[in-house]
């Protein structure tokens, strides 16, 4: 056959398919040697199959209005609560009874949850730091509160004004004084990954916060990125931990904060590995005014969207999630964080 200038062609691209196999097995090798050369320092993990429904537990009304600069009006509040509830959530953490001087954004926590319209079989809790919280809560008609530990050090004091060990004291008294009310308890732990304070956090200590706050009471712990630090691998060793310490997952919650845009990640995490009650704020609302840096909540429209395209069931409308979503939204004049939302073009 004569030599053509199709064949030179050829020939200089095999040689360049040549040359690049040859650069790539030498990634590959060098990216092998490298891997082998670091610590394994990967937890056991045993997945599980993803479950067949997830609750979720919206907290945009509390997590991401307390974080507004300006004040939200109480009838917006209520507004929005009862849109929220009109979409299929089945819990909708409405508001905080904590100093309304650390707090002023829920200092109307009394007339929002007196003026939402409850609606049977939806939850309403509600965040309280301590008994002067709970008694305002009890008598504004609450069913079932929050109460909030964190497994750093500083970011307890500087968001409770405490040690953990003085909070866990605390709310010790208030989980029993509550549970003798009829009142259900929930847990969260803050910062278990990382502290805006202290940098990444144990996994160990998380685990001790989290068993001691079951062992008062609570139903079920939320366990919260504060600040949205953690990777599929942080979360992963964190949750292990946890579940080492013998805490059954069922009572387990997810609370992921999405500043470096890990929520939704962590949370298939978190459901491989057994979870089924996940955290998420209407819009991607949210941060906790004493964690500097810390964006809002994975948006429940986002964490929707991908649940049910998993075949996972929320019994969430996402229709009239968006409309939720839209409503405060143009309330607070700002656009949505939800990537879904943006995605089909809604007005805010
Ligand atoms: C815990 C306190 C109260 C301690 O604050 P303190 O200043 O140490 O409290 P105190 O007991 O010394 O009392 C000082 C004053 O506050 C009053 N007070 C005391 N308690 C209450 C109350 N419940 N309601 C109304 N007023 C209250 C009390 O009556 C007194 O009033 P004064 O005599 O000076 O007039 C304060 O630090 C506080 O309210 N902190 C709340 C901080 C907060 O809400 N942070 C955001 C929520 S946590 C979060 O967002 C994280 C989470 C849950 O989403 C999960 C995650 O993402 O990780």
């Amino acid at each position: 056959m004569a030599w053509t200038a199709t064949n030179s062609g050829n020939l200089a691209h095999f040689s360049r398919v040549l040359l690049m196999n040859k650069n790539l097995t030498l990634i590959l090798r060098n990216l092998s040697s490298a891997a082998a050369a670091a610590p394994i320092s990967r937890p056991p993990v045993s997945l599980v199959s993803l479950p067949r429904r997830v609750r979720i537990v919206e907290v945009g009304p509390r997590d991401g209005l307390q974080n507004e600069k300006t004040i939200v009006p109480t009838p917006v509040k209520i507004e929005f609560i009862n849109r929220l509830t009109r979409s299929g959530l089945k819990t909708v953490e409405c508001t905080s009874f904590v100093s309304p001087k650390w707090v002023p954004q829920m200092a109307d926590h009394s007339e929002v949850l007196k003026g939402i319209a409850k609606v049977p079989g939806v939850s309403y809790p509600v965040l309280v730091p301590n008994l002067k919280g709970l008694e305002s809560a009890l008598a504004a008609g609450v069913e079932e509160i929050a109460i909030f530990g964190a497994a750093s050090e500083s970011f307890s004091r500087k968001n409770i004004n405490c040690s953990i060990s003085e909070s866990l004291a605390r709310f010790g008294a208030v989980a029993q004084a509550a549970r003798e009310k009829g009142v259900r308890v929930r847990g969260y732990v803050s910062c278990v990954v990382g502290c805006p304070y202290e940098g990444p956090i144990a996994p160990a200590a998380v685990a001790r916060v989290t068993k001691t706050l079951l062992d008062m009471g609570c139903y079920e712990v939320s366990l919260g990125d504060t600040i949205g630090v953690g990777t599929p691998g942080t979360f992963r060793a964190m949750l292990q931990a946890v579940l080492d310490a013998h805490v059954p997952v069922h009572v387990l919650a997810v609370h992921c904060h999405d500043t470096y845009g890990q929520a939704l990640a962590n949370i298939l995490t978190s459901l491989q590995m057994g979870v089924t009650v996940v955290d998420s704020a209407a819009a991607g609302l949210g941060g906790c005014p004493y964690a500097r840096g810390a964006s809002g909540n994975v948006s429940t429209e986002d964490l929707v969207y991908m649940l049910r395209g998993m075949g996972i069931e929320t019994g969430v409308d996402l229709d009239l999630l968006l409309d939720a979503a839209d409503y405060i939204c143009a309330q607070i004049d700002r656009p949505t964080n939800s990537k879904v939302g943006r995605a089909l073009c809604r007005k805010s």
